[in-house]
């Protein structure tokens, strides 16, 4: 069970009874997310079977865009049989930074790609509003301003390697932007430059060379300290440092680390003792930094902490120069507390030319080129690249920095649900005239399975995005949800009861409850006073199932109208003869009552949205006690994969 804390704002529906011509209720899906006018769809066929002639190319057809845009399994059967490709634009993807060839090519064949290279702040400002992906590596600062400047456009930033300290998370994701790295590729090539510092400070490697080729030769002043024997605390023991770890192993040092985080049982599997920030401090002769920048660590080593260090320490950092208050380094070095210091990394890069720190002459230092090897550069390129052209695919990255991570089986099983979700969340909205605004919403999930077995986030964030997206401009995804969710004040607690059902489904039934509001449909609330729907999923298609204490069978598709009766017959006859004189199609009714003869609910599903007209005289029908009428959807087309970082185009062999 999961809860958000909610804040003192609150969120206020305000429905009205607009008409709205059938054909914007069919508007594509990415116009739906994003919010603008949908565009024409071509498609290119090709067939499985060579006998088979097609034509090259047509623009889809409306029955064949209903059903698209009507059903996932719909799309799915098309995409199979026919091959179908989206030809819609590719995404503009802006490569801000050097990037391996294989990389680009992968990018290449994807998108359109722009390499641009030393953009100001400004320029990337103004060059982001047309791109879709953005590709950085540690000089781009990507600022809340540039999320700002995207307007809405910019889906995914990659950063080309592991280090996310120049993207700003907060806005990325309050921009429903999904961030993604590439932490792997880079990792040796890391704890290789690491080792060459070490070794290189240790022996005075860069100053001897300076010296001879400025004519001297002075072998007694460039006498270094070995390391065979000596203690080296690596600070921060992930990937990188577990690689320098395991390399100075090999150099015959004594290692110890020290990282909250890191599991006992990794550390002794190298040979590593793990210990406290003080003891590694005090201990050791050579420090190597390899932990994140980020609030926690930003100047941890300071006045403060050098002072705790073994005189005469030596400290190599080719993790993040802001993990290092440079001026208390150099007091340090001045004062002999550091014997020597070896940097690849700066506080500002590149670091001022006069800058104190650099020119100190016990201190190595390089411009951040701990990731640059050939072989590091082409495979973070191919990481990123494919980490990139996933997310515009709509596939959840297993690097994403600001998403929660669902396995894509996971993803595969919950999609029908993730449709449902998404349309109760936005039936139920709907259902709200007033009060003091959406405060509190439960949901409760009713499955065979065990509680733990069930993975629920998508499942929230879609009826989040269902209940807040009709009532603000906010677009809502997977990255976003929960954020916009606590911005609007709106708590969201989750409940998951053990269901007599399948356990071959996840899921038997999702209902969703809003307290503390009143209902335009009295109907819909429970005997607990909160509005109250609940659906399922049958046979792949989702389902109006109870509507406040009224069991009922809607499917959930189009216009959905509700009327509360006296039970007695022929009150099915009267309203169809109603929405027939209407020239309204209904599609299928269903009706429940609590019991005989006593108030029952009719859901009635209509093909085009009746008028004022009709609906005010159904509700002159002496019977009809209350009626409303429910959008339930607008396009129905829902991948869950695109659901997660939405788009105002959708591209590859899985668009539609
Ligand atoms: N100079 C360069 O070109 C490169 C620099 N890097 C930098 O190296 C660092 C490490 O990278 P990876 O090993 O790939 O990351 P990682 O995430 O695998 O490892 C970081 C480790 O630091 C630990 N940590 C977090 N807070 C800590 C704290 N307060 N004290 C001690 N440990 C702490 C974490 O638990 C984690 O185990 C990052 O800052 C990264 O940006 C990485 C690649 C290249
Ligand atoms: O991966 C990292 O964290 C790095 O620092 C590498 O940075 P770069 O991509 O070489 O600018």
């Amino acid at each position: 069970m999961a809860a958000s804390s909610s804040s003192s704002s609150s969120i206020k529906p305000i429905f009205t009874t607009r008409s709205k011509s059938s054909n914007s209720s069919k508007s594509s899906l990415l116009s739906f997310l994003h919010n603008t006018k949908p565009k024409p769809i071509s498609l290119k066929f090709s067939s499985h079977n060579s006998n088979y002639t097609t034509p090259p190319s047509f623009t889809i057809s409306n029955s064949l865009q209903t059903a698209l845009e009507t059903s996932e399994l719909h799309v799915s059967k098309f995409q199979d049989d026919l091959n179908v490709q989206a030809v819609t634009p590719k995404p503009t993807i802006l490569v801000s930074e050097k990037l391996g060839e294989a990389g680009l090519a992968i990018l290449r064949s994807f998108g359109n790609v722009e390499c641009l290279y030393d953009l100001s702040p400004e320029a990337l400002c103004e060059k982001i509003s047309q791109c879709d992906a953005l590709i950085v590596r540690s000089g781009t600062k990507v600022t809340r301003s540039v999320f700002e400047a995207a307007n809405g456009k910019l889906k995914v930033v990659g950063r080309a390697g592991v280090g996310i300290d120049n993207v700003d998370l907060q806005a990325a994701t309050e921009f429903g932007c999904l961030v993604v790295n590439a932490p792997i590729a880079n990792t040796v090539a890391a704890a290789e430059h690491g080792i060459a510092l070490l070794a290189s400070m240790a022996r005075n490697v860069s100053q001897a060379d300076a010296s001879i080729k400025a004519g001297k030769w002075l072998r007694s002043k460039y006498v270094g300290v070995s390391l065979v024997g000596k203690t080296l605390a690596v600070m921060g023991f992930g990937k990188v440092g577990s690689e320098v770890a395991r390399r100075a192993k090999g150099l015959g040092m004594n290692v110890i680390a020290h990282d909250p985080y890191a599991p006992a049982d990794k550390a002794r599997a190298v040979g590593v003792e793990l210990v406290s920030f003080d003891q590694a401090l005090a201990t050791a002769d050579f420090i190597s930094l390899h932990m994140p920048l980020n609030p926690t660590t930003s100047k941890i080593f300071n006045d403060e902490t050098f002072a705790k260090m073994k005189k005469g320490v030596r400290i190599v950092n080719v993790a993040r120069g802001g993990v290092i208050d440079e001026e208390a380094l150099v007091r340090a070095l001045d004062s002999g507390v550091v014997a020597q210091a070896a940097l690849d990394v700066f506080t500002e890069e590149p670091p001022a030319k006069d800058s104190k720190l650099v020119q100190h002459e016990n201190v190595t230092v390089t411009p951040h080129l701990g990731a640059s090897t050939k072989e590091a550069q082409e495979g973070v390129a191919i990481e990123i690249a494919e980490a990139v052209v996933g997310a515009l695919r709509g596939e959840l990255s297993a690097t994403a920095i600001n998403a929660p991570m669902v396995p894509s089986e996971v993803l595969s099983e919950l999609a029908p649900y993730v449709v449902l979700a998404k349309k109760l969340g936005r039936l139920a909205v709907q259902l709200v005239s007033g009060g003091s605004g959406i405060k509190s919403v439960k949901l409760i999930y009713r499955s065979a399975r065990d509680p733990d077995d069930l993975d629920t986030r998508i499942l929230r964030a879609m009826i989040t995005k269902g209940i807040i997206e009709p009532i603000s401009a906010s677009f809502i995804n997977l990255v976003n949800a929960d954020f916009t969710a606590k911005q609007k004040g709106l708590r969201i607690s989750e409940e998951r009861v053990v269901a007599d059902s399948s356990p071959e489904f996840p899921i038997d039934s999702i209902q969703v409850q809003l307290s503390n509001v009143d209902s335009k449909f009295a109907a819909a609330v429970s005997e607990n006073g909160e509005i109250s729907i609940e659906g399922k999923v049958k046979f792949g298609i989702p389902h109006l199932t109870r509507v406040g204490s009224f069991g009922v069978d809607a499917s959930l598709e189009g216009n959905l109208i509700l009327c509360r009766q006296v039970d007695q017959p022929g009150m099915i006859g009267k309203v169809g003869n109603i929405l027939g004189e209407h020239n309204v199609n209904v599609n299928f009714m269903s009706v429940g009552r609590t019991f005989r003869r006593n108030h029952g609910i009719m859901a009635i599903g209509v093909d085009e949205e009746p008028n004022q007209d009709s609906l005010k005289e159904i509700g002159k029908v002496p019977a009809i006690e209350e009626y409303t009428l429910l959008h339930v959807s607008y396009s129905v087309r829902l991948r869950a994969w695109r659901f997660i970082i939405g788009g105002a185009t959708s591209w590859g062999p899985q668009s539609c």
